[in-house]
């Protein structure tokens, strides 16, 4: 799933540059970008040959929609078509910071073209699966699928229930923060994850998606969408008219 988003978060609305179409993702050049560190071994789990019909930039994608119905998050309607090009600009980077600040976040996510409900949706979304791995981000912990969304962030950040994780990155200077919820590693959280609570209009977002679950579901599935069809306006097909065709 991060790896779908990565692919696609190199879009510029501004220059309408970058997005999941092409691929890219498949060469070095781009894994290369210290914000894809570890991507090689999702990369080797992508098997074109199993899907002939489809493009790497498709199949890495469609993994991403996958993972989240698989693990009883929403559905996703899957629209296919994107092209795998040839080569890569070096310059084509995610631009995502490990630790960033609130506007260089609502910076980020502005240049792709989200607010910032859509930016809350998108990453509570994201952050309860997998974990992090000092060999790739520096960062070490779980996140745990299942927690009921938002209600992990706003409970245990809102009950005052995080903590520092002790020690772990001190000698680089990167904090990261960890609450329990009872039963297995401490659930992780990041510097983005914590600025969903310390910004007043990310906070009032978190708040208003952990009593309106559904909708939480609802705005999450479209801005996955929304996210992972970036730059690929007029090549794709939803899957579903080709059944019914
Ligand atoms: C400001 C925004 C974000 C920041 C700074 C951020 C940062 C990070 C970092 C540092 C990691 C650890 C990587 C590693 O050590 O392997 C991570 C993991 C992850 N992120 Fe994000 N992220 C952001 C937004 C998102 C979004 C929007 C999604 C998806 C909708 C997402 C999905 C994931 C997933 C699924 C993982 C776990 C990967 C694994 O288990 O290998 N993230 N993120």
């Amino acid at each position: 799933m991060r790896y779908a988003w990565h692919a696609s978060g190199t879009y510029d609305r501004h220059t309408r540059t970058g997005g999941s179409n092409g691929g890219t993702m498949r060469f070095e050049t781009e894994r290369a970008d210290p914000e894809n560190a570890g991507f090689s071994k999702a990369h080797a789990l992508a098997v074109k040959a199993l899907f002939p019909a489809l493009s790497m930039a498709d199949i890495i994608i469609l993994a991403g929609h996958v993972a989240i119905e698989h693990t009883g998050g929403p559905a996703v309607p899957f629209s296919y078509g994107r092209r795998d090009f040839g080569g890569c600009a070096a310059s084509a980077s995610m631009a995502e910071k490990e630790s960033p600040t609130i506007d260089a976040m609502r910076g980020t996510f502005d240049r792709l073209g989200f607010d910032d409900k859509e930016t809350v949706a998108l990453i509570v979304l994201g952050h309860q699966y997998g974990r992090c791995h000092g060999d790739a981000s520096g960062f070490e912990g779980a996140w745990r699928e299942g927690l009921g969304y938002p209600s992990a962030y706003t409970h245990g950040v809102a009950r005052g229930g995080y903590r520092l994780s002790p020690g772990v990155l001190a000698a680089r200077n990167q904090r990261q923060y960890e609450m329990d919820f009872g039963g297995g590693e401490p659930f992780m959280m990041l510097v983005s994850d914590m600025c969903l609570w310390y910004d007043e209009e990310y906070r009032r977002h978190l708040l208003h998606y952990d009593s309106h679950r559904s909708e939480f579901r609802r705005d999450a599935a479209l801005a996955w969408k929304k996210l992972t069809e970036l730059g690929c306006a007029g090549t794709l097909v939803p899957e579903r008219e080709t059944k019914a065709a």
